[in-house]
């Protein structure tokens, strides 16, 4: 890549057909890749023949885009002899408002995970916030999630000696200090530069399993290199519309010893409407140009960035094709996005080794039932899967006191997603002290409910009064009103 290229010969190529950008000092044609780019064509032809360095340094690990393009798409160095006034101008950065790192609470202030959600509200960008915060419609499934953990109460036993705690467990075969993995989140970078690597680093100081996402910011094999060489990782799998490359992601899994579970992502078919994502979409720039003269290329639906990073999902992707996956991967299959009793027995007769109960953090189907309502239902319904498979769930854990209901309902262990992500906001210490956080909680609810070690909770319901939440579960089937009218026809 010796060969100079000026801003002239840049400014020619500023068109979504012909579209070369300079990124850190280097200039590629991306005509090809933009309509494949996972965050959607427009975020690339928005610098269509311009310096787009600054949004994609905010997005992506810097050789990511050496990593990904051909050499016949690296067309050279940019020739810095040969800016000019017109093109420092044109290069005005994205409208979209800045974190404020002085609005940021100082990491030791932040006491419960809600702590890291607030800090992230005040000190990220609108854009960030708007994308993690953010879930469908009307939020319903999102405040439900964290509201109904709230419904359940304990009923603790008392003089037990509880000098002694211990939350160890396994999962998929891993050890871990506590049953807890951090859920896996596109482009963590949106959160703090260190991005997924922060959330690898930080899990394994801590004792946890990071669950990497396939839409991650950083390669598979950054987030991996960032724990020590043997420490266990999950990954996440949005099967691609084109098989052939999930098929080539599969066998690079094989070849990466430290993947220890495959968690398949079911519950997102389509990408949901997330309107405060559309909304900031839509105040930005939607007037501006490219070089070309050509506009944005927002839709009437807004400019929500989940919409255009999720449109390469199969949706085509079914129950049959457990198969197919099974013939790429020996890794222990996890269908992550159980919402029904009906389909964790599907999983288990399909032999997958697990499931995550999870609605996507309320960020799929908006009224989809609350995750807790779903793990107890799955304990009415079909007990019996607790014992073939590993049974998992997130979406509004926030407290150790969540963690223990969890596994006295039979839960194997919890996810937790938006306060690690926030986190990074601190990079790898933040991570740090939010997992502290939990096991801290952990420990003292095991201690206040009587409970020294897991294994003596898990699936124990007399720690549980669930009578609260028991009206707002589905009728057995056999006893709905709808199977009765049928019954009489
Ligand atoms: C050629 C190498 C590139 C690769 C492999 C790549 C890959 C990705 C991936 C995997 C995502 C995550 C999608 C999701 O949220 O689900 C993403 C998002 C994004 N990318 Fe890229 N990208 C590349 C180049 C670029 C360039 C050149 C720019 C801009 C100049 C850019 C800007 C963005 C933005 C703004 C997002 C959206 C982040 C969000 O969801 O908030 N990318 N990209
Ligand atoms: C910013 C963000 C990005 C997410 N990206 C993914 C993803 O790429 N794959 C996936 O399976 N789930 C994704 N999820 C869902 C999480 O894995 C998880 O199910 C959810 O966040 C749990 O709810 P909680 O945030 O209330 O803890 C994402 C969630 C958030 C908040």
């Amino acid at each position: 890549m010796a060969q100079k290229v000026s801003v002239a010969e840049i400014t020619k190529h500023a068109s979504p057909d012909d579209c070369w950008i300079v990124i850190n000092g280097k200039v590629y044609d991306l005509a090809t890749f933009a309509p494949e780019h996972p965050g959607g064509p427009d975020m690339i032809y928005k610098w269509a023949g311009k310096d787009g360095s600054k949004t994609y340094n905010d997005y992506h690990a810097k050789d990511l885009i050496e990593k990904s393009l051909s050499d016949a798409e690296k067309k050279g160095e940019f020739d810095e002899s040969t800016v000019t006034q017109t093109w420092i101008d044109a290069q005005k950065a994205e409208t979209i408002s800045e974190p404020d790192p002085n609005e940021r609470p100082p990491l030791s202030s932040l006491i419960n995970l809600d702590d890291f959600e607030q800090s992230f509200a005040k000190s990220g960008s609108q854009k960030s916030h708007a994308y993690i915060s953010g879930a469908s419609n009307d939020l319903l499934t999102l405040n439900a999630n964290k509201s109904f953990w709230q419904k359940l109460w304990f009923r603790p036993r008392i003089m037990r000696n509880v000098s002694i705690v211990n939350t160890k467990t396994t999962m998929f075969g891993c050890d871990v200090v506590m049953p807890v993995w951090i859920c896996p989140m596109g482009v963590a970078k949106t959160a703090g530069p260190e991005g997924e690597t922060a959330l690898g680093a930080g899990a394994a100081a801590s004792g946890i399993i990071h669950c990497m996402s396939t839409p991650a910011s950083f390669s598979i094999e950054d987030i991996l290199a960032s724990a020590p060489k043997t420490y266990p990782f999950f990954f996440q799998l949005y099967v691609d519309k084109q098989r052939h490359k999930t098929e080539a992601v599969l066998q690079k899994l094989e070849t990466m010893d430290q993947v220890k579970a495959l968690f398949i992502t079911v519950d997102l078919a389509v990408v949901s409407k997330r309107e405060a994502d559309e909304r900031i979409r839509t105040q930005e720039d939607t007037t501006s140009v490219y070089m070309s003269g050509q506009k944005n290329k927002i839709d009437k639906k807004g400019g929500g960035l989940a919409r255009t990073t999720g449109s390469f999902i199969d949706w085509a992707f079914s129950w049959e094709d457990l198969a197919w996956v099974r013939k790429h991967s020996s890794l222990p299959i996890v269908v992550k996005g159980i919402q029904s009793a009906a389909d964790a027995k599907m999983a288990m007769e399909m032999g997958c080794q697990g499931i995550v109960v999870s609605n996507h953090g309320g960020r799929a189907l908006d009224s989809a039932p609350a995750t807790i309502l779903i793990l107890l239902e799955l304990r009415r319904d079909c007990p019996e899967i607790f014992d073939k498979m590993e049974v998992h769930i997130d979406g509004g854990v926030r407290r150790g006191s969540d963690i223990l209901k969890a596994v006295c309902l039979g839960a194997r262990a919890v996810g937790v997603g938006r306060p690690f992500q926030c986190s990074v906001a601190y990079d790898r210490e933040g991570v740090e002290t939010a997992a502290a956080i939990l096991q801290d909680e952990l420990e003292t609810a095991m201690r206040l409910c009587g409970v020294t070690n897991l294994d003596q909770a898990r699936g124990d319901l007399s720690y549980l009064n669930t009578s609260e939440l028991e009206q707002y579960l589905p009728k057995p089937p056999a006893r709905s009103l709808f199977a009765a009218l049928r019954s009489r026809l």
